[in-house]
């Protein structure tokens, strides 16, 4: 972990209608940090997930990313283009194709990487060709890391949960990312998938240097993953804390428990 700021929110607010859902927020994350976004329902995290992605626009106040030193001011980018920063997010609702392998649900996740054209793809030239055993064999190497590997070749379609979570989380690093925001990674696993799934990411960020966002309810998970957490609540910051120090937080324990009068 390092004192680098890689993503920062500085008075971030967006409006529906007349609510609030997200108010003057501010906070910082740094490289090589998992850290955890908490709060009640209805507090405003997924909306936060979509200002940073750039999927909501018309939020106030800004949000930067660090890119070789440089902040840049994820406004001026689409959706596409933080991607290709090095920003990728993960679904709550996988988004995959059941009737291809997972191989191959891997490489078409990937194919924003290609440096030669369509067309030499469709001709298989031979620098097609070298381009896709590079990632092909890039794809392989982290279904191994995910323990995965030997499924590589069954459809998706059938897969339990656990193994499309997996998946995702492959195609996701397949684009080299500096960052990953996960929604959710934990819901709907069971606790051998859960624990398991807690390795892979403590393990991700020093075999890829990922810094991990990550929005979930399952509080064990995110005491026991996470660096830090922001807790926030009716769009507001609460507090960032180790998680102890969250844990043990009156205003964090009242806006999870309500005030007791
Ligand atoms: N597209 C939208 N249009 C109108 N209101 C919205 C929209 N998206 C979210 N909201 C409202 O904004 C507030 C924050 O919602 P958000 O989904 O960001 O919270 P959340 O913390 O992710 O909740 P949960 O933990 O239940 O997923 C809620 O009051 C919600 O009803």
């Amino acid at each position: 972990m390092s004192d680098q700021t890689l993503l920062k929110l500085d008075k971030l607010s967006m409006q529906f209608g007349g609510l609030k859902a997200v108010d003057e927020l501010s906070f910082s994350v740094n490289e090589g940090e998992i850290v955890g976004l908490i709060g009640p329902n209805g507090a405003g995290k997924t909306t936060i997930f979509n200002c940073i992605t750039q999927f909501y626009k018309e939020y106030q106040g800004n949000i930067y990313f660090n890119k070789e030193d440089e902040m840049l001011d994820l406004k001026e980018y689409k959706v596409t283009d933080v991607i290709n920063q090095g920003l990728v997010r993960t679904f709550q609702n996988l988004e995959l194709i059941p009737d291809l392998s997972i191989l191959d649900n891997i490489l078409i996740g990937a194919h924003n990487q290609f440096k030669t054209g369509i067309i030499s793809h469709m001709l298989k030239t031979p620098k097609a060709r070298k381009e896709e055993k590079i990632l092909k064999e890039k794809a392989e190497e982290i279904l191994k890391f995910l323990n995965i590997y030997e499924l590589k070749d069954f459809y998706v379609k059938g897969q339990p949960y656990g193994v499309l979570k997996k998946i995702e989380i492959a195609r996701t690093l397949m684009s080299n990312p500096k960052m990953i925001i996960l929604d959710e990674p934990a819901a709907g696993l069971n606790d051998k998938e859960t624990d398991e799934l807690q390795e892979i990411l403590y393990n991700m960020k020093d075999k890829y240097n990922t810094t991990i966002l990550l929005i979930e309810h399952d509080m064990g998970f995110v005491m026991n993953i996470c660096d830090r957490i922001v807790a926030i609540n009716f769009g507001k910051f609460l507090a960032m804390d180790s998680p102890q120090n969250i844990q043990s937080n009156p205003q964090v324990q009242e806006a999870y428990l309500g005030k007791d009068d």
